[in-house]
């Protein structure tokens, strides 16, 4: 069953178009990222959902009701945008309460426990935002959106505003959030392809106000249907060429076969595509290094474990491809 459905929705801003004939369904308890550059459409769209603006053309459904033409307060959406957006003079518990009003107020004590519970925020009812750290104030604010147990949840880059450490964590947080909350669609805005990896069962991938492609999140990872998610959803290696009887045709066709780094070996001259090593990049847990194909202009970049008897910056090498999960996409 879908819970939120755009129909060839183009909103315009004056006359820039920021949306153009989007179209998009999200079915009851599934996460789908909105994953692109900034710029491309992705707030807009939401935006359209939650109501904060009126498409210029095209349907927005939830549950399959139209809602095209309804006020925010009256989608029964709960919203999370980047900037938490708390009111400072109110104490947690009633900013969590604010959207409650027409609930009786024993209900409405026992919901904004509730869902205070649910972020972990339960020790801080009494305080006011000023007196929380930027993630705490996040969770607050998701408090709030849950508050209304809402079928439908609206995320536009909840944690870009933290450090790398609290992001890492707040993930966490949100996968689990998402697994407690079973029936709840969930719209997430992001332009950070890890966000979108490790929530999303669906991504869709947008450009200059565009749906791109649009698969589930492994299946867009390991066969990207276009160049620009390729290289959008992580590192792609895009190399000219195609596959021809299960082997790597460098140079040849109207491609590039994409292979993620970590895919990619190296190992001295003669065993794979002639390459020169360009460069070497300690990392931590691997090694990147670059090479430059010798037979095509391109560069590949190969994670390995150990630099143990490859050959150095400068030095003749190969370049090893997999025998398998190799993919071919369209030149742009
Ligand atoms: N209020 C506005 N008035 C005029 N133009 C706007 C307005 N909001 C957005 N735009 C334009 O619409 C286009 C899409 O913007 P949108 O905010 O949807 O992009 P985005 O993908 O969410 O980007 P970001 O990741 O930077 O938030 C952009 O070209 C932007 O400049």
């Amino acid at each position: 069953m879908t819970a939120i459905g755009l129909s060839d929705v183009t909103v315009h801003y004056g006359r820039t178009e920021a949306l153009s004939r989007f179209s998009l369904d999200v079915a009851v308890g599934e996460t789908v990222a909105l994953l692109g550059p900034s710029g491309s459409g992705k707030s807009t769209a939401l935006k359209a959902v939650a109501g904060f603006l009126r498409p210029t053309s095209g349907t927005i459904r939830l549950d399959g009701r139209d809602v095209t033409a309804l006020p925010p307060h009256r989608r029964g959406v709960g919203v999370v945008v980047q900037q938490y957006a708390l009111f400072p003079h109110m104490k947690v518990a009633e900013n969590v309460a604010f959207g409650l009003a027409g609930i009786p107020r024993a209900q409405r004590k026992e919901r904004v426990a509730e869902v205070l519970a649910m972020v972990g925020m339960s020790a801080y009812a009494a305080r006011r935002p000023r007196e929380l750290s930027g993630g705490q104030q996040q969770r607050v604010a998701i408090a709030r959106a849950l508050a209304n147990r809402p079928r439908v949840l609206l995320l536009d880059e909840p944690l870009s505003a933290l450090d790398a450490a609290l992001r890492a964590d707040m993930l966490g947080e949100l996968q689990r959030l998402k697994r407690e909350l079973p029936e709840t669609a969930i719209l997430y805005v992001t332009h950070d392809q890890g966000e979108a990896l490790a929530l999303a069962d669906r991504i869709a991938v947008m450009k200059d106000a565009r749906l791109v492609d649009e698969a589930a999140t492994a299946e867009l990872y390991h066969r990207p249907p276009s160049a620009f998610t390729a290289s959008f959803l992580g590192a792609a290696n895009l190399i000219p060429g195609s596959i021809v009887d299960g082997r790597v045709a460098v140079g040849d066709g109207a491609g590039y076969v994409c292979v993620r780094p970590h895919a990619v070996g190296v190992a001295a001259p003669g065993s794979g595509l002639a390459a020169t090593v360009t460069g070497v990049q300690w990392r931590g847990a691997t090694y990147r290094v670059t090479l430059a194909l010798s037979d095509v202009e391109a560069e590949v970049r190969a994670d390995v474990a150990s630099l143990d008897g490859l050959p150095g910056v400068g030095e003749p090498a190969s370049v090893v491809l997999p025998a398998t999960g190799l993919t071919v996409v369209p030149r742009d």
